[in-house]
């Protein structure tokens, strides 16, 4: 069953004419479904991300952008940002190429935070994301004084932690060297398989993602405008 919809959607990157422009014919995404982005640097890929992870809005017109259960376009069409952020915080999980962790919160709070902003109730997750990314040695920690490795892991707790429907994650790997992107991939692929989350992985490395096993859309540059379509 179909968790993302987009078809006939543009957004813009910047304004004027430098303005990047990303199209988007049609891509869909089923709930569970793990989906690599690939293409070249500075194809669009991180803004393809900014886009579903709703904080960039889409250009005004006919497109349509349905997201689990709810009209997105029509509610960037009417400017209900208090929703749109809501749905953002509860059912969007993101991973950053370099963790984007808070500095001043340990590894503990760091992954408590999504779960304390909604007030959802401990459930367990947050000890078995601990256990499975093998973090206990590290929950007072500060993010400075952890690998780049390490801080992946943790990112990766934090973004699953409040049991979000959609993961996105950009380059998550790309700071590792081959090894740790290895164990982190393999990692991340096997939580949200186990979640039943569904999970958009950015990487400019086809060879790499496709070890992995999963669908690709893949950018297609024409005229100085990227589409993505699946
Ligand atoms: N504020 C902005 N104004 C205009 N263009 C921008 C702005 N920010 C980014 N861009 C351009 O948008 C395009 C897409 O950038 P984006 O970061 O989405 O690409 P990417 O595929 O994720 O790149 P990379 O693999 O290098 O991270 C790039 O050509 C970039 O130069």
């Amino acid at each position: 069953m179909s968790l993302l919809t987009l078809r006939d959607l543009t957004c813009l990157r910047g304004s004027g004419p430098g303005a990047f422009r990303l199209e988007i014919p049609a891509l869909s995404l089923n709930g569970g479904e793990a989906v690599a982005i690939t293409g070249p640097s500075g194809c669009g890929k991180s803004t393809l991300l900014d886009l579903l992870g709703l904080v960039l809005r889409p250009q005004a017109g006919e497109g349509g952008f349905r997201f689990d259960g709810q009209d997105v376009a029509s509610l960037w069409r009417r400017g209900k940002s208090d929703i749109l952020a809501a749905m953002r915080a509860s059912r969007i999980g993101y991973v950053l190429q370099t963790g984007g962790l808070l500095p001043f919160l340990s590894v503990r709070g760091n992954i408590a935070l999504s779960r304390k902003l909604l007030g959802l109730p401990e459930d367990g997750l947050t000890e078995a994301l601990v256990t499975a990314l093998k973090l206990e040695p590290l929950l007072n920690k500060l993010p400075r004084a952890l690998s780049i490795g390490e801080r992946q892991r943790v990112a990766i707790a934090r973004a699953l932690a409040h049991r979000p429907t959609l993961l996105l994650a950009d380059e998550p790997t790309s700071s590792l060297d081959p090894a740790n992107a290895d164990t982190v991939m393999t990692l991340l692929l096997q939580l949200v398989t186990k979640m039943g989350v569904s999970a958009m992985v950015v990487s400019h490395d086809w060879a790499l993602m496709e070890r992995y096993g999963l669908r690709r859309i893949e950018a297609e540059l024409a005229g100085g405008v990227t589409r993505f379509r699946s």
